[in-house]
């Protein structure tokens, strides 16, 4: 035998009763005994109370009464057969009838007290199950309404009885072996006292009916048939991906419910519990949803957290000073006094200095807590043993459970890690010594991102989203989101990493889509888009989307996008850049970043301002890292300086060179800044400061490569015009080397904390003789790399292997612990 219950949602409208009925139909078609629990149409117990309070106001509560009249003779039209709905109407008048009497007289005694509501409130659940009793007419022929209040006994404790369970048992047993071929359609929430007086069973009421029955009856089975998909690991409203969860044990749903997670209200449960019985959560709207299993003898997890819950809205309390420590009686008369006087605590941390309580309450019993404890403790707080109280208001509470974190080392290091990284700033923690729980208070404005995180960093099977705004879509931005959108489902799939563009901009336009952009039209998209483009608009959005997991792409050639990398890392966003500009900018800015991102735990990654993918940062890093010293670096850094003389040969025209270099995306947006020698500048000066040495731009000691009129050319149309009148020079710099066997090579030297760098000819014996392409080539010489040096070489520009690099240390922020 199972008990089906069915609350408000799944009984609040003729498609959900439809439903009902299907769920009905299917189990009697397998043979199952069933016995039916409904609450109150949706809505309607709100109703009830609205109206018993107009009446006790004297306000007219007719219309409301003619509107609950409507909504069930609406049903009954719908659904009960034809010949018995008089019948039906007839009856559901009857109780109307009787509830008018009952707000009438409520209207003239101008009294509305809790006994007499709980009699109001019983109509709500006696119409709906006496309707659903002849909906089901049909299905089965011995469906037969039971107002279960006949047969649940409890004290006088009008609005939250309790039951009395020795009574209570037998009444049920007797009248379910009366009515053994019966299909039961049972009333929930409303019980009786000894008196015959109607009461409620206070919050979950319907939920502790069928539990209540189902424990009398030892049933094989509950099932509490809602409007969602069983419990789910976190709210679905702010994290996308919550899943249901197939199975948990008691404890674990008692843990997630008591903060949050609505779906039922386990103390209910309780008799169900103690005898075992096994609860299901379904959905009446996705019958074919397996459900969500409560119970005992779970299968081994593969989690261990089971969910994490949270509370929106919540107070904090704080009370502190010297005269609670070793104060046996302090925190005995604090909390008699809240729970003498209703204040519920959600939730109490106390350091173990005795210094300090904090706890937590509703926002709404906030200031009552606080005057309470005010008046209780006034002589403490006159002789200033206590600090005056303080109130915080905006904070929310996050919890993960699960009876798996019982003796698991490191799951309070990931909880905090997440939270940290993400820029959570947890204002008090508890964990319960079960080590079921561990409960932290957060800003509410904090919740989404603080539940997002956490959810990735617990879940591991699923997928952790890096939530990406990039700026500069040009050459390389343009080829970094093909990439991307090439490579996505392999990192989907292999790394669990989960890219999402959520802003893109221009030097034109913007966008920015919390939903995530497609990349299959972005450039129609962001073209689209009716934002202007506004680097600081654009940054405020993506703080104040408050994203977990949230990096900042700069592929700008821009100085000003570099001005906010420091405000996304106090926001806690990861900072990855193929722009040179804010590492080769003043040292200090340079350092301020570098610990800016420390500070606040997150990434700042630019692999691709030295020799474009090619692994130089990180090469130089490891060096360094691992206590070596960097005592001189040679390098050819200028991808576009190697191209063009490798490829300025024979009878080719330098200008033409050049301009190939560009077409082919090798030199920075305006290529003065590759022939100049500024782009080498910055890697060198990027290079130094990552080998330790604090240098300056002035102290780069720069020769140049082209005559000054090209370099200073105004414009860039000008300094290609300049190159067509300097073809002479540059075919007899070539030619002379090439009349002693030798190349070009522009190279820049770290030796001695000095830097500079020259154009040179060098021979055959030189490392750097043969060199082709775009390439880079790197020699670093160190104490340990003494004899033979460490090289580093291959193609060092163009938009492929530039975006690559990017792209990588885009997933090196995603593959990080949180
Ligand atoms: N080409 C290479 O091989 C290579 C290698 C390593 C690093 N880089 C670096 O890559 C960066 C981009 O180079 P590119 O060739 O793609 O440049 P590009 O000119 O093709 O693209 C630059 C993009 O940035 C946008 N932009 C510029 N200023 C902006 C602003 N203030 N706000 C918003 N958007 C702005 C432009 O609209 C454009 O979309 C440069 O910093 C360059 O040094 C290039
Ligand atoms: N313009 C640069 C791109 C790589 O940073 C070069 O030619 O080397
Ligand atoms: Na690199």
């Amino acid at each position: 035998m199972k008990i089906l219950k069915f609350g408000g949602t799944s009984v609040g409208s003729i498609e959900s009763l439809k439903a009902l009925k299907k769920v009905v139909e299917n189990n009697l078609l397998q043979k199952n005994k069933i016995i039916l629990v409904v609450s109150a149409m949706g809505g309607v117990t709100n109703n009830l109370l609205k109206m018993a309070e107009e009446a006790v106001n004297g306000t007219d509560f007719s219309l409301a009464l003619a509107d609950l009249e409507k909504r069930h003779f609406a049903v009954v039209k719908e659904l009960v057969p034809l010949q018995q709905q008089n019948q039906v109407i007839t009856k559901l008048k009857l109780y109307f009838q009787e509830l008018e009497d009952i707000l009438q007289g409520i209207t003239s005694l101008k009294e509305l007290s809790i006994k007499t509501k709980d009699m109001v409130l019983s109509f709500g659940e006696k119409s709906a199950a006496l309707m659903i009793s002849r909906i089901l007419g049909p299905v089965f022929e011995n469906t037969e309404f039971l107002d279960a209040s006949q047969i649940i006994k409890t004290d006088s404790s009008f609005g939250n009885a309790k039951v009395n369970f020795g009574q209570t048992n037998l009444l049920i047993q007797d009248y379910f072996s009366q009515h053994q071929n019966h299909l039961i359609v049972a009333t929930g929430f409303i019980a009786s006292d000894n008196e015959n007086r109607i009461t409620t069973l206070g919050r979950g009421g319907s939920d502790y009916t069928a539990a209540i029955l189902g424990a009398a009856l030892n049933v094989s089975q509950i099932e509490i048939w809602t409007d969602v998909n069983g419990m789910m690991t976190a709210d679905p409203r702010r994290v996308k991906k919550a899943f249901s969860m197939e199975e948990l044990s008691y404890t674990e749903a008692m843990e997630l419910s008591f903060f949050g997670a609505k779906v039922i209200y386990p103390p209910t449960m309780i008799p169900a519990f103690l005898k075992k019985i096994p609860i299901v959560i379904k959905n009446t709207f996705e019958p074919d949803f397996a459900g969500t299993f409560i119970k005992h003898d779970l299968k081994p997890s593969n989690t261990t957290i089971r969910g994490i819950s949270s509370v929106d809205h919540i107070s904090i309390i704080n009370i502190e000073g010297s005269g609670m420590v070793g104060k046996a009686g302090f925190s005995g008369r604090l909390f008699s006094l809240l729970s003498r006087e209703q204040v519920n605590v959600i939730l109490i941390t106390q350091s173990s200095s005795e210094h300090s309580i904090t706890f937590a309450v509703n926002p709404d019993d906030a200031v009552k807590a606080k005057v309470l404890i005010e008046q209780e403790f006034e002589l403490e707080l006159l002789a200033g043993k206590l600090e005056p109280v303080k109130v915080e208001n905006n904070l929310s509470i996050l919890a993960i459970v699960g009876e798996n974190m019982k003796k698991t080392p490191g799951i309070s290091g990931k909880l905090f890690y997440s939270l940290g990284r993400n820029g959570v700033n947890v204002v008090a923690i508890a964990q319960g010594s079960s080590e079921y729980n561990i409960s932290v208070i957060i800003y509410n404005s904090d919740l989404s991102k603080a539940l997002n995180a956490v959810h990735d960093a617990f879940f591991a099977e699923l997928q952790k989203t890096l939530n990406v705004f990039m700026v500069g879509v040009g050459n390389i931005g343009k080829e970094l989101l093909s990439q991307i959108k090439g490579h996505k489902d392999f990192l989907a799939k292999n790394n669990l990493i989960n890219i999402q563009i959520l802003g893109l901009s221009n030097s034109r336009k913007m966008l920015v889509d919390a939903e995530g952009i497609d990349l299959n039209n972005w450039q129609q998209s962001l073209e689209q888009s009716s934002a202007e483009a506004n680097l600081e608009g654009f940054i405020n959005q993506m703080k104040t989307l408050n994203l977990p997991n949230c990096v900042f792409i700069d592929n700008t050639a821009s100085p000003y996008p570099s001005k906010f990398y420091k405000q996304a890392f106090e926001a806690n966003i990861s900072v990855v850049t193929c722009n040179k500009i804010a590492n080769s900018a003043e040292y200090a800015q340079f350092a301020d970043l570098k610990e800016t991102a420390q500070k606040h735990g997150v990434d700042f990654y630019y692999e691709t301002n030295v020799g474009a993918g090619l692994p130089i940062i990180k090469t130089l890093n490891d060096l360094m890292i691992s206590g070596d010293k960097i005592s001189k670096i040679e390098a050819i850094l200028s991808g576009t300086i190697s191209f063009i003389f490798n490829n300025f040969k024979g009878d080719a025209n330098f200008h033409d060179v050049v301009k190939l270099a560009q077409e082919k995306g090798f030199t920075e947006p305006d290529p003065r800044d590759d022939l100049g020698g500024v782009d080498f500048m910055r890697k060198m000066l990027i290079l130094a400061r990552n080998a330790g040495f604090a240098l300056e731009a002035n102290d780069v000691k720069l020769g140049a490569i082209i005559p000054d009129a090209a370099a200073k050319a105004a414009s860039v149309a000008d300094f290609y015009k300049e190159l067509q009148n300097e073809n002479k020079y540059f075919e007899k710099l070539k030619n002379d080397a090439e009349a002693s066997g030798k190349v070009l090579r522009y190279i820049g030297k770290l030796e001695n904390g000095k830097v500079e760098i020259s154009l040179q000819s060098v021979g055959a014996d030189h490392p750097f003789y043969a060199l082709s392409g775009s390439d880079n080539i790197i020699a670093f010489t160190t104490d340990r790399y003494n004899e033979t040096q460490m090289v580093v070489k291959g193609p060092g520009a163009g938009a492929a292997v530039t975006a690559a690099g990017v792209f990588a240390d885009l997933v090196k922020v995603g593959a990080s612990k949180a």
